[in-house]
């Protein structure tokens, strides 16, 4: 399904200095000194397309620093007049646009935990009714494609056009090497969804540390996302929020001299031409694979019904590790990735535990005794 929203093209709406798109600037405004000098080594890298500080921070214990305010606009301000770099904020309330549009901020963005809450973003939404300001979405701090959609679709109903999401990576309970588990595929789905809207990777919040900064940001690129919100100060080690995860001005402009910026598509006849060859093998195998799962299936039918007639369980544990194993020895000698093997018959397995329930159920409709008459809700 797509979704229908007035959208501008990026270009038209932001003059992109040098390709990627950086956005970047410190995670918090600080003090005057440390926001003025990390913008104009930001804007000396060249690199560097707007300037962003975060004003009002969202902390999630109180007590800690929670921005330095309003008068954080007025050193944007001049961090504007004396760099030529266009400004972004987070805002988080009707309170919070109104004081960024009188301060002449040029862009907006909604954070994570604003976007997990409707009621927020349609505050945020009618604040901004009647007025043309390009606003970025990042993404909810839980992996609901429907509800970043949704902050989106708010947005763009109060009438903003120049709208852009940010994917920040989403919480997860599970430890990991990320600070956000990037589930690049839900940044796909939102692409998917809304081919024309731009989405900018945020590879700071993902990551959580420097390190892994420049991984995932050509990442991102390779993804086809339209540019990266990176944080970066004149001097982390003393920063009063993430310092672990910003980078130097000359860190980041030796990151933006580093990366690859790929094209969606190519022009070379020859490499086209290969491509399209390829892409008729792949086809064919495509339809190969469908075949042999319909093939697998109808078989799976069958072993259902003798189970039905034999008073039979569904699951079968032992033939079923049998199978993973020997899956997992040919998959090593095809030197296909294991993991995604496993969770390829995983899933394979799982619809024929499906499709016997059904075959099951059918028997037991008649007697009134169906353990489930409804579709179960698969992931
Ligand atoms: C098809 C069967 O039923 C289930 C599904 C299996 C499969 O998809 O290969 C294997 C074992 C069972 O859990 C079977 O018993 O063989």
């Amino acid at each position: 399904m797509k979704l229908q929203l007035n959208i501008q093209p990026l270009n038209t709406w932001l003059n992109i200095k040098n390709e990627p798109l950086i956005i970047s600037g410190p995670c918090s405004a600080e003090t005057e000194e440390q926001l003025l000098t990390t913008a104009h080594l930001l804007a000396a890298t060249g690199k560097v397309s707007v300037l962003r500080a975060g004003i009002w921070k969202p902390r999630t214990r109180p007590g800690e620093f929670e921005g330095i305010g309003s008068i954080g606009l007025e050193w944007l301000k001049r961090a504007k007049a004396e760099t030529g770099l266009p400004t972004a904020v987070e805002v988080a309330n009707a309170k919070h646009v109104e004081e960024a549009l009188a301060a002449g901020v040029d862009i907006l963005w909604i954070g994570a935990r604003s976007t997990v809450n409707p009621f927020t973003v349609q505050e945020i939404a009618d604040a901004l009714q009647g007025v043309d300001i390009p606003v970025l979405v990042k993404n909810p701090i839980n992996p609901d494609l429907q509800l970043w959609a949704g902050a989106l679709e708010r947005i763009n109903r109060a009438g903003i056009t120049k709208l852009g999401a940010i994917h920040r990576g989403f919480s997860s309970y599970e430890k990991s090497s990320f600070r956000n588990e990037p589930m690049w595929e839900l940044a796909i789905q939102l692409k998917t969804l809304l081919p024309d809207l731009p989405i900018i990777n945020d590879p700071s919040h993902i990551c959580g540390n420097r390190e892994l900064i420049p991984y995932i940001s050509q990442k991102a690129l390779d993804l086809d996302m339209q540019g990266l919100m990176i944080e970066s100060h004149v001097d982390p080690s003393i920063a009063w929020t993430d310092a672990k995860q910003q980078l130097t001005p000359a860190a980041l402009g030796e990151l933006a001299e580093r990366l690859t910026v790929r094209e969606p598509e190519s022009q070379n006849e020859a490499f086209t031409d290969q491509l399209a060859e390829l892409r008729k093998q792949i086809d064919k195998i495509d339809d190969l694979l469908l075949q042999k799962l319909g093939e697998r299936m109808a078989i799976v039918g069958k072993i259902g019904e003798y189970k039905r007639d034999n008073q039979v369980t569904i699951l079968q544990v032992n033939r079923w590790d049998a199978i993973i194993k020997k899956g997992i020895s040919f998959a090593k000698a095809l030197k296909l990735d294991l993991n995604f093997t496993e969770k390829f018959l995983e899933l394979v397995h799982g619809e024929s535990i499906r499709k016997q329930t059904e075959i099951m159920n059918a028997g037991k409709a008649e007697k009134g005794i169906a353990a489930e008459t409804h579709t179960e809700v698969k992931s």
